[in-house]
């Protein structure tokens, strides 16, 4: 299969050239919300301790034994029942502990890339709802979901069953995991064969697995890609070091071409900027009524 990725649509009305450093057609901005740069997980800021914290636990407790026991039962989605808009609104009050960028509450996240994205593929509509649910996986930390703890909901994910890659933020705290000294996972391939394809990989356990196990079982009319960005958007690793690369097959070479469009307006449309949500919520409505049943299984 060949996926041909449209140019981004250019405008002039983004900030000025001296603050952004071109990329593609996307203005990207050479710092973040607090003035440093994106993904700076060693410099001292006001979210370096708590998000050194975050992946210190999460390096210590995913295991590949405990994903595949999440998947399993997430996977049943028998927690309960709402709209995609409903969850929307949940995620207003939960800010993410393992994001050095962004200290808002995650509903700001998701309007801001959704409207960075659709201002520049004004036609790619399934990408603007791609990313308006791409993190409403996090709606496992509300309560009525088990009030999951952030070290298995947030954060970058990684394959488990093989090797960790050094290129893994704060790598150093998996020494601490009881995989670490596991023969087999220890390995490069582990439990894996070479190109096995992404979806046989069982990757740390949290919101892009589970909100991937949403969309599939809830027959999703998003393509192929949506589905891919959503569950493989926090593999850093892969997408952004260039590590993995063996576990992948054809396909998932080419819905990688989506994610790195995509990847681009989920880290740097984090900002202060506020968007209106009653203003755009009209548009977003009518795009879940085009992919999604009114009620899903969660
Ligand atoms: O801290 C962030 C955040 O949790 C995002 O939702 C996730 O996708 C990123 O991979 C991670 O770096
Ligand atoms: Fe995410
Ligand atoms: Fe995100």
């Amino acid at each position: 299969m060949t996926v041909i990725v449209p140019e981004p649509v250019h405008e002039e009305n983004h900030s000025s050239v001296e603050e952004q450093q071109k990329d593609g057609g996307f203005g990207v901005p050479g710092s973040n919300a607090f003035g440093h740069s994106f993904r700076d997980y060693e410099k001292e800021t006001a979210r370096r301790a708590t998000v050194e914290e975050f992946y210190r636990v999460n390096h210590i407790y995913q295991t590949y034994d405990f994903a595949k026991r999440k998947k399993e039962e997430y996977g049943k989605l028998q927690k309960g029942e709402m709209s995609i808009w409903e969850c929307v609104e949940l995620l207003n009050e939960f800010v993410d502990e393992s994001d050095p960028d962004l200290d808002e509450p995650q509903i700001e996240h998701l309007l801001q890339s959704a409207e960075a994205i659709r201002r520049d593929y004004p036609d790619q509509d399934w990408l603007h709802l791609t990313a308006l649910i791409h993190d409403l996986g996090k709606v496992l930390l509300h309560p009525t979901f088990g009030g999951e703890p952030q070290w298995c909901v947030v954060g970058d994910t990684f394959p488990l069953g093989c090797a960790f890659d050094e290129s893994i933020v704060h790598h150093r705290y998996f020494k601490e995991n009881p995989d670490y000294n596991n023969s087999l996972f220890r390995t490069r391939l582990g439990v894996y064969t070479e190109n096995c394809g992404l979806d046989k990989v069982t990757m740390s356990w949290g919101h892009d697995e589970y909100m991937y196990l949403v969309m599939k079982g809830n027959e999703t009319k998003l393509p192929p890609a949506a589905l891919f960005i959503v569950r493989f958007h926090s593999f850093y690793a892969l997408h952004h070091s260039g590590a993995y690369t063996y576990l992948m097959n054809e396909d998932d070479r080419e819905m990688l071409k989506w994610l790195l469009v995509f990847n681009k307006y989920d880290l740097y449309s984090k900002s202060k900027v506020k968007i209106d949500l009653e203003e755009v919520k009209p548009y977003y409505l009518s795009l879940i009524g085009k992919y999604f049943p009114e009620k899903l299984r969660w």
